[in-house]
């Protein structure tokens, strides 16, 4: 049956990727985006678009909704660090304003994007749900306070919501694509390297505790993440919230990934040993047990190098556009 969905955070990249998917399977979809990092030409063709505030939801939000998926956040673990208010302010209020414009328009739906950064330091590998939460970064924080702010809006007013908390976002899809302005993301960052638009990839510490000595994540690919949106729509219970972790359980090093991108684009990747950067966990695996047995969730698309094809195919086509 088709639907009508809110998307907070559309032109952006995930958010943009999964309304193309709800589009694709034939549901409606109204793009809610302030454009403060999105771009208006990434709202996917087909979607409606306001341009607009979280904070103002209760504009635009009506009982006519079936749904709100809410990606609209901040999302630098750095910058988050020197402006903590930032993200207390629109990750925190924000998401506040948001569950209250839903409340009263009797919107009783929400897939929320969390995050790996919610638990911190991992206890143990792969890291599963029930694990402990120690963000180190105040964007962590952010959005396990907006977990517990939907935990409590489930309990008390029959919210029916799933978390999704994803670990290393990558790929494209189509049209739709990571371009982050600043980029920060590894994968992103080593392609400009492939693209001669920098001169080399910084290698965030080589003293971890790993093979080689670089962190390790795990990557998974941006149209499997979309399909579990699409899954938790359809397993949100009303009074329950779910948290699922997405992720592949299989970890790349740093160095891994560049080499990966010298294989795929057949370009040198120079690369130089930089100073860890603060917050980075040495490892960071998920167990997504939990959305394969709860939502049905099968990725695809694990292979890493497909992936970076797939980043690297639309990282090109931005550039003859430009
Ligand atoms: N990319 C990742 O690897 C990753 C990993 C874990 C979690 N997440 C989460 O997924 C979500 C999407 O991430 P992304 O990489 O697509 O980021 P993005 O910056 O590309 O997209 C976020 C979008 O939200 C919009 N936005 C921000 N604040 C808003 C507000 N107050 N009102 C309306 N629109 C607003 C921005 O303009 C942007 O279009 C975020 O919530 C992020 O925390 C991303
Ligand atoms: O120029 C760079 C950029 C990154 N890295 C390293 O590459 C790895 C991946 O870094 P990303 O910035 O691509 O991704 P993160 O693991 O820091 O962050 C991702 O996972 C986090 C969970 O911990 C949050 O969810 C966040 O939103 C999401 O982007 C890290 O070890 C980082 O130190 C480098 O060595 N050089």
């Amino acid at each position: 049956m088709s639907g009508k969905y809110l998307v907070t955070g559309g032109a952006g990249y995930v958010g943009s990727v999964v309304a193309q998917h709800l589009l694709e399977a034939g549901h409606e979809v109204v793009v809610l985006d302030n454009l403060s990092t999105g771009f208006r030409e990434g709202v996917p063709a087909g979607a409606s678009f306001i341009e607009g505030d979280i904070r103002d939801a209760a504009k635009w939000l009506d009982p006519s909704y079936d749904a709100v998926l809410h990606f609209a956040a901040f999302s630098q673990v750095g910058e988050s660090v020197v402006k903590p208010e930032k993200y207390w302010d629109n990750n925190v209020g924000g998401t506040m304003a948001l569950l209250g414009a839903m409340r009263e328009a009797e919107v009783r739906k929400l897939v929320f994007s969390s995050t790996a950064a919610t638990y911190g330091e991992p206890v143990s590998t792969p890291i599963t749900e029930t694990d402990p939460t120690a963000p180190t970064s105040p964007y962590g924080a952010s959005k396990l306070a907006v977990d517990h702010m939907i935990t409590g809006e489930a309990a008390a007013h029959g919210l029916g919501a799933v978390s999704l908390r994803y670990f290393n976002v990558a790929g494209a899809y189509g049209a739709c694509g990571e371009r982050h302005d600043p980029e920060s993301h590894l994968i992103p960052l080593v392609l400009q390297v492939a693209q001669g638009r920098r001169e080399a990839i910084s290698v965030f510490g080589d003293d971890y505790p790993t093979p080689d000595g670089t962190c390790i994540r795990d990557y998974i690919h941006v149209a499997d993440l979309a399909e579990a949106h699409l899954l938790a729509l359809d397993a949100a219970t009303a009074g329950e919230h779910l948290i699922c972790n997405l992720g592949n359980g299989n970890g790349f090093s740093v160095r891994e990934v560049i080499e990966t991108v010298r294989q795929v684009t057949g370009h040198p990747i120079p690369e130089v040993v930089a100073p860890r950067r603060g917050g980075d966990p040495a490892v960071l695996v998920a167990s997504a047990a939990t959305a394969r047995e709860r939502l049905g969730w099968n990725p695809s698309r694990a292979d890493l190098a497909g992936i970076v094809a797939d980043a690297w195919e639309f990282t090109q086509n931005i550039a003859r556009e430009q």
